[in-house]
């Protein structure tokens, strides 16, 4: 996607994967609405980027995510400032077995709303532009995770894209819907998790054997995910070997 003079919104921006990609999609040009829980941490984050790239570029908008009222305002917040939107990232998530009705209400619940409210602004059958969507997702969502309801809550995204990603649904709204998956990353969300200890164990032993990324590894993949214009419905896997889109696979259901 062209970014020069587009408008994106930014789901769990004020640190961490979301504040990075809000920062590449800033260097490309697009202004950002940065929305959060944090507001002391989001309101320090939006006060640096107006001070590197210019104060009409980047808001801060407090929102919980999982309150609807506050995602659909801040939603509209955006466009009523910015004059429209374009690109939207589903990227505020938790990890948490305890409050595990939470993490679904944050990680599944909040990104299908964020992903109504996208098509909403942008899309073409409702007079929008068209647009793009990102999700993050997790590759907790594809392969075997120990915490059982984030697990959940990432193959319940994954699968959210790749059907609001089909071609039918895209000629009808000119959206694009892709997820990210990354690998374990070195974030303040390893260190807020609230998981059992045996799955701690579990993923102490899995970060011994596939490594730990740092963010500049997944803002590879969201870039990629920015340039891939072709891309609809994909799935993209961050891990230390690299960036792989998953297979298409195919069923008796598709078309030739
Ligand atoms: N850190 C990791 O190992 C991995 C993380 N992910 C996913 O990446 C995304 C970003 O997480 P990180 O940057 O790692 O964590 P992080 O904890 O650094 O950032 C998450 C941000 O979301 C915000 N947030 C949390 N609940 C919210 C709510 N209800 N409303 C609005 N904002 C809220 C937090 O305040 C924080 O700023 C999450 O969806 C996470 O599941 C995916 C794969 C690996
Ligand atoms: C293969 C699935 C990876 C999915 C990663 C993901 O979506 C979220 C992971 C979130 C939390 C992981 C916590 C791991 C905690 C412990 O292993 C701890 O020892 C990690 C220490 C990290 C560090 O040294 O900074």
């Amino acid at each position: 996607m062209q970014l020069t003079g587009k408008i994106a919104l930014v789901t769990g921006a004020a640190r961490g994967m979301g504040k990075g990609f809000a920062e590449a999609i800033l260097e490309r040009g697009a202004k950002v609405a940065l929305l959060d829980t944090n507001e002391s941490i989001g309101q320090e984050t939006a006060a640096a980027f107006a001070l590197k790239y210019g104060a009409d570029m980047c808001t801060f908008v407090l929102c919980d995510v999982t309150d609807k009222g506050q995602l659909e305002g801040a939603f509209q917040q955006v466009v009523d400032r910015f004059g429209g939107l374009d690109l939207v990232v589903n990227n505020a998530g938790i990890l948490n077995e305890v409050e595990w009705e939470k993490c679904i209400n944050v990680n599944l619940v909040s990104v299908v709303r964020g992903c109504h409210l996208g098509l909403h602004y942008m899309g073409k059958q409702n007079g929008g532009k068209g647009g793009l969507i990102i999700n993050t997702a997790s590759v907790a969502g594809l392969y075997a995770f120990p915490p059982p309801v984030y697990a959940a809550t990432k193959a319940g995204v994954v699968g959210l894209t790749k059907s609001l990603g089909m071609d039918y649904k895209f000629a009808k709204d000119g959206v694009r819907v892709n997820a990210l998956c990354p690998s374990f990353t070195a974030t303040s969300l390893l260190e807020e998790f609230k998981a059992s200890e045996e799955d701690l164990r579990g993923m102490d032993d899995m970060i011994e054997r596939g490594g730990l990324l740092q963010i500049p590894d997944v803002l590879k993949g969201f870039v990629k995910l920015l340039d891939d214009d072709d891309k609809n419905g994909a799935v993209l896997e961050v891990t230390l070997q690299g960036l792989k889109y998953r297979g298409y696979e195919s069923g008796p259901w598709d078309l030739e």
